[in-house]
């Protein structure tokens, strides 16, 4: 469906949503303290170092060779080990340990020896020992490092752990929320209606060897009960609910983000048939850029690792990822091919009737005085999303409590009311009473060229309910798929595209910013029939499509003609939209009634169907079309 409208009347674009509330999380379970590990590292380095030369300080005594062989002689020896490099360790008759270095000599002929056997002392062969602790201190710095390493690795496994443990709590809910719950909002339920059928029953999908639903992507602006819903599908289906936010995958370590995703999917399985829910999914699934480009790296594997796990979803396994966006046009087209993200479900801003029944749901458990009328309070909050509704209902409350009251008033709500309406104005595109007029005015204008024209494609809603930028919209569906376009046809677009500012002047006497995008758009339009389609009678049937290949010839800014050829350009263009404007002025000139009429319809209703547009109109379009594009009108002068 095209949409005409987009009108910048307002500012700022919309803030993107609000910070959901973040899953209930218990506290996180501290990790095991690593340290003693460290400490043991530690005295046993002291123990090797220092040990073996702080007992041999106490005990032995360093002795020259020959006081040995005095001491052997004298028969103050008890026992003596030597070692083929001639060092010798003994301890003495009165327990005195002792170290000495016999010459080479003594070993070899036999001196030391002698002197031994001919004091009968015990000899035994020379302990290796000192070596050994020499081996151990030398290698010691080594192994501690490694043990460093070791002890480093095992703490961030354990924070990796702490953060994964977050997902996992995060996951692993049973909500008991229910499509009751969800006030209004039939159409999307039973849209939705299809994932509870298949998670409670995945059998039946397999019998008829259906592949059931993957992926269902909830997009609409921000409160409109996105999260709600796919709570209540977990509710109604009675499946385990695993809730993450998109953003909380795009982790400080690469690798991270792409771990959670499959342990996340692994735990889902395991339980299945269950709920995958990712809020804010274009956290993640934004277009990837190019190569890397722009240090993105983590969040782009994380999108891969995420885009594997659905397509490896096996036949038989029954996760349902339902994601939640307001910025569908960000995200990767990948994310959207069949067996992924194949089903979109729109949560558009709730109508006047659901406006009413949302109401009604938060009012619940609350006392109301006698004068509040939901469905007034419904009519004077035009734009209002499910949360603000929520908000409101509860801005109102804290005002009868300020007052001491237990019944909550009209004027309750009409002062929380106009502190939200003011607070969000900066915020998002909530209109005063007087730009909402304005915006009907400009929408039946639209519409109505629209339905009056006959070879425009039809009006199928008209809307002065804000969406994004928009304040507004008409939607025309093309009765057919369109390959050509006629000459006819395109000047009735003009005409629609300026039908909104047409009206604007023709009911106000001057026109407001509102109609800024429009007009691009119809420029843009007319310089395409004037310098692509042949179809200006003063230039005559010549193309100049501004095409990159141009842009490399000239190396100019596109414009491979000439000056003069440009001027004609421009006049041509202004004529042609002159033209539109001066038809549909007076189409709707002609209509005024019935631009009245559908003014009041649509401040009424907000959204109103097709039908209704051409109902008012009555059956007295235009049989003689006076458009610029016809034969007659727009090939003159
Ligand atoms: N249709 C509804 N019926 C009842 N309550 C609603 C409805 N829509 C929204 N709400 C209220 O608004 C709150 C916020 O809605 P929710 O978080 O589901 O919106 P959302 O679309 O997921 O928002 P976002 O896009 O910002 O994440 C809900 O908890 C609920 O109180
Ligand atoms: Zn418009």
């Amino acid at each position: 469906m095209p949409e005409i409208d987009r009108h910048p009347l307002v500012g700022p674009p919309p803030k993107p949503a609000r910070t959901p509330a973040p899953p209930s999380t218990p506290p996180p379970r501290p990790p095991q303290w690593r340290g003693w590990w460290f400490v043991l590292a530690l005295l046993l380095f002291a123990l090797f170092f220092f040990g073996p030369a702080v007992g041999k300080a106490m005990t032995t005594e360093s002795l020259p060779y020959s006081t040995v062989l005095a001491k052997v002689d004298g028969h103050q020896v008890a026992t003596v080990a030597v070692g083929s490099d001639g060092a010798v360790t003994g301890m003495l008759t009165n327990g005195q340990r002792f170290t000495t270095q016999a010459p080479l000599w003594a070993l070899t002929t036999g001196d030391l020896s002698s002197h031994l056997e001919a004091a009968k002392v015990q000899v035994s062969a020379y302990e290796q020992t000192d070596t050994l602790y020499q081996l151990v201190v030398s290698l010691l710095p080594t192994l501690l490092l490694i043990g460093g390493f070791w002890w480093l690795g095992r703490r961030a496994q354990s924070m990796s752990g702490l953060l994964r443990s977050k997902a996992r709590a995060a996951a692993a809910e049973r909500p008991d929320t229910r499509f009751t719950d969800v006030a209004g909002y039939e159409g999307v339920k039973q849209e939705i209606m299809e994932v509870v059928d298949f998670l409670q029953d995945p059998g039946r999908y397999q019998l008829a060897g259906a592949r059931g639903p993957r992926g269902v992507l909830l997009m609409g602006p921000p409160g409109t009960g996105k999260t709600l819903l796919a709570r209540a599908v977990a509710g109604e289906a009675r499946v385990p609910f695993y809730a993450v936010t998109g953003s909380s995958f795009v982790e400080l370590f690469v690798g991270l983000g792409a771990s959670r995703v499959r342990e996340l999917f692994d735990e889902a399985r395991r339980s299945a048939p269950s709920i995958i829910f990712i809020d804010e999914i274009d956290a993640i699934g934004a277009r990837r850029t190019v190569a890397g480009v722009g240090g993105h790296d983590e969040r782009e594997q994380t999108l891969n690792q995420l885009l594997a796990e659905m397509d490896g979803f096996a036949g038989d396994s029954s996760v349902v990822v339902l994601a939640n966006t307001n910025r569908p046009e960000a995200l990767d087209p990948a994310l959207l091919r069949p067996g992924r993200f194949d089903r979109e479900i729109q949560v558009p801003l709730p109508t006047l009737a659901d406006r009413t029944r949302i109401l009604a749901v938060h009012v619940r458990g609350k006392r109301l005085a006698l004068d509040v009328n939901l469905s007034v309070i419904a009519r004077a909050t035009p734009g209002f999303s499910g949360a603000d509704l929520a908000n409101l209902v509860n801005e109102a409350a804290l005002r009868a409590a300020r007052d001491d009251r237990a019944e909550i008033r009209a004027a309750d709500f009409d002062d929380a009311r106009d502190r939200l309406v003011l607070g969000r104005r900066d915020e998002t595109v909530s209109l005063l009473p007087e730009e909402r007029e304005r915006v009907a005015v400009h929408e039946s204008g639209h519409a109505l060229v629209a339905a009056l024209s006959p070879t425009a494609d039809p009006v199928a809603k008209i809307t002065i309910l804000p969406s994004g930028m928009a304040l507004g919209a008409t939607h025309q569906i093309p009765e057919d798929e369109r390959r050509l376009y006629t000459e006819q046809h395109l000047h009735d677009s003009l005409a629609v595209r300026l039908g909104g500012r047409a009206a604007e002047l023709l009911v106000y006497g001057e026109a407001s910013t509102g109609a800024a995008s429009d007009l691009a758009g119809a420029t843009q339009l007319a310089v395409r029939m004037v310098r692509e389609y042949g179809l200006s009678p003063e230039l005559g049937p010549v193309a100049y499509p501004v095409s990159a290949a141009y842009l490399d010839v000239t190396g100019s800014a596109g414009h491979p003609y000439a000056e003069a050829t440009q001027r004609i350009v421009d006049r041509e263009v202004a004529r042609f939209l002159r033209l539109a404007e001066e038809y549909a002025l007076g189409l709707l000139t002609h209509h005024r009634e019935a631009l009245d009429d559908l003014v009041a319809r649509l401040l009424e209703e907000e959204t109103l169907d097709g039908h209704v547009v051409y109902d008012i109109a009555g059956p007295s379009a235009p049989t003689v079309h006076t458009a610029a594009g016809t034969p007659s009108h727009g090939r003159t002068s």
